[in-house]
């Protein structure tokens, strides 16, 4: 069982506030009094995984604080309470363990005094041995034809991780196989997808933890209603159609043999499941080899969070940054920002991510909480972002911590684009932490022959008051096991921060509501008769549908 330490109510956090009250953190001023505090703010991984968290609203002092903080909310016995199985999903009385997905060192992880490993290497076997006879023509389609394309149709967890990994990993797709993604109930989604691909040569993934999900079984439902009209035969759905669940009875009433199921368990978390059957869709896009690389990565970033004390432990760090914003500088989001174009759903994927699990408002012992939990994560791939959102986060009023994401080397070394790419890169970060003053601008407009008295009153418009926080994370290039490694970074992020904001970050019960009211309105959509069930604002656009479509 976790604690449930209220996080306001500890030494540390009183202290934290006392220290917000009487600094006024400045960062040009804690780079011209300490040469060395990149080399005292940055950490790596390896030699392919850099934090700098240099460009931080923090002192040596704020960063022992926060430090403080996670020991008195006994951060360390809840790490181990996940890694060694403990049902630490309390309302669900689960355990959290995609950790033991990727356990690569095949130690022992116990759930109710089983090991999983077992079951979880079948599995991974079975996906290598799937993979195999896709990709070498052995697995046929109903016309005698190899599988070309491949279509995961799945939402939320079960769509953002496989669509995201295989889109950063693009420069490792196999020859010859096509992957798409279906995931919303919008008919236009399945319908698009559909114009792209022959029955004959496709494969359909009904990706789905609870194989209950509107959106996906409808979907499904589609897909297997467009195959059947070409294919006829109901014995040839076998060969184009497998599912990933933990629910073998619904997936043998849809009709899939489960032969071609592909099981994980109630202990991974949908918007932790892609290292599960669930990232078969990368495995079958990238290669079964790249994606154990992934797994890999997560691995050693497992190892490194479990491991290293927590002055020098990435996620860690990440998180306590994330509180001091979020808790006392009052900031309400966080931005994503990678500079890598095959990242580019890199932060969408941690929405779920994050905000699925840290998004509450009751702490674990059941309590209304009063203070900030899980914040808003946004962003887009640099330096798109550059011509969308930057002036806010230079110049507006709201404080919005950024992580910028760099790799050295690129998949397309193209002429000078690179080079530009991280010119960018690194001119964004300097130019949030040190801005330009007064004094600088008048004296550009002075070296463009301009007087004062013609341009003062521009100036104001044209200083950047900077001391705006980034982290800059570079990695050496986005390769399966860094991105292995960049996922379970975030992912031990956003545990360590719902530990100290005392909530629980596997469950997800916020979302219950509107699919059950979505349940009752669906039936009342049929016919043309006028709806009065609801709320005036309800039963109007209800109405208003009636009298439109
Ligand atoms: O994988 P499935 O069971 O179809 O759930 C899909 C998604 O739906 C949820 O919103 C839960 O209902 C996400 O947590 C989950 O990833």
């Amino acid at each position: 069982m976790l604690n449930t330490v209220n996080p306001t109510e500890t030494q540390a956090w009183q202290k934290l506030q006392a220290h917000f009250e009487q600094n006024n953190i400045s960062l040009a001023q804690e780079f011209a009094q300490n040469p060395d505090r990149f080399k005292q703010l940055s950490c790596q991984l390896n030699d392919e995984l850099l934090l700098d968290y240099s460009k931080n609203l923090v002192t040596s002092e704020t960063l022992a604080l926060l430090n403080e903080l996670a020991h008195e909310v006994d951060l360390k016995s809840a790490i181990h309470a996940m890694f060694n199985g403990d049902k630490i999903n309390q309302t669900e009385n689960r355990a959290v363990l995609h950790v033991a997905l990727r356990n690569r060192s095949n130690s022992e992880i116990k759930v109710d005094g089983k090991d999983v490993m077992p079951e979880i290497n079948a599995v991974l076997a079975k996906m290598q041995a799937f993979c195999h006879k896709i990709h070498s023509g052995e697995w046929l389609g109903y016309t005698g034809k190899p599988i070309t394309d491949i279509v995961n149709i799945g939402i939320g967890g079960s769509d953002l991780g496989p669509y995201m990994v295989t889109e950063a990993l693009n420069a490792y797709k196999v020859e010859g196989i096509n992957a798409h993604f279906v995931s919303n109930v919008d008919g236009t989604h399945i319908t698009e997808t559909l114009k792209k691909v022959n029955p004959e040569t496709t494969l359909f993934l009904i990706a789905s933890k609870t194989f209950t999900t509107q959106e996906t079984m409808t979907n499904a439902h589609s897909a297997r209603d467009w195959f059947l009209a070409a294919a006829k035969q109901p014995e040839f759905v076998a060969k184009h159609f497998a599912a990933l669940s933990t629910n073998a009875k619904s997936v043998a009433e849809f009709g899939i043999d489960t032969d071609n199921m592909f099981e994980f368990w109630d202990w991974v978390g949908g918007r932790y499941s892609l290292w599960s059957a669930i990232g078969l869709s990368i495995a079958l896009t990238i290669g079964y080899d790249n994606f154990e690389q992934l797994l890999d990565g997560a691995h050693e970033m497992d190892q490194h969070f479990l491991n290293t004390d927590f002055e020098q432990n990435i996620p860690v760090i990440l998180a306590l940054l994330g509180v001091w914003y979020n808790n006392f500088y009052g900031a309400e989001s966080e931005a994503i920002l990678p500079y890598d174009q095959y990242m580019h759903r890199f932060a969408a994927y941690f929405q779920q991510g994050n905000m699925e699990s840290n998004g509450k408002n009751c702490d674990r012992a059941g309590n209304p909480i009063d203070y900030q939990t899980g914040p808003i994560i946004w962003g887009e791939p640099g330096t798109n972002g550059q011509h969308a959102f930057y002036q806010l986060i230079h110049q507006g009023t709201k404080l919005i911590p950024c992580d910028f994401i760099a790799p050295a080397q690129s998949h397309n070394p193209a002429g000078d684009h690179h080079v530009k790419l991280l010119s960018n890169f690194f001119a964004q970060t300097e130019a949030l932490a040190f801005g330009k003053s007064q004094a600088q601008v008048e004296a550009e407009f002075i070296a463009a022959g301009k007087s004062l008295d013609e341009v003062t009153h521009l100036v104001p418009f044209k200083v950047f008051e900077g001391n705006k926080p980034t982290n800059s994370i570079m990695v050496k290039k986005v390769t399966p096991s860094v991105l292995g490694q960049l996922i379970a970074m975030y992912e031990h992020k956003i545990f360590v921060q719902g530990i100290i904001w005392n909530v629980f970050s596997f469950d997800q019960w916020g979302v219950e509501l509107g699919k059950q009211l979505a349940s009752q309105i669906l039936p009342e959509l049929q016919g043309d008769e006028s709806v009065s069930a609801h709320d005036a604002s309800t039963n109007g656009l209800i109405n208003c549908f009636k009298a439109w479509r």
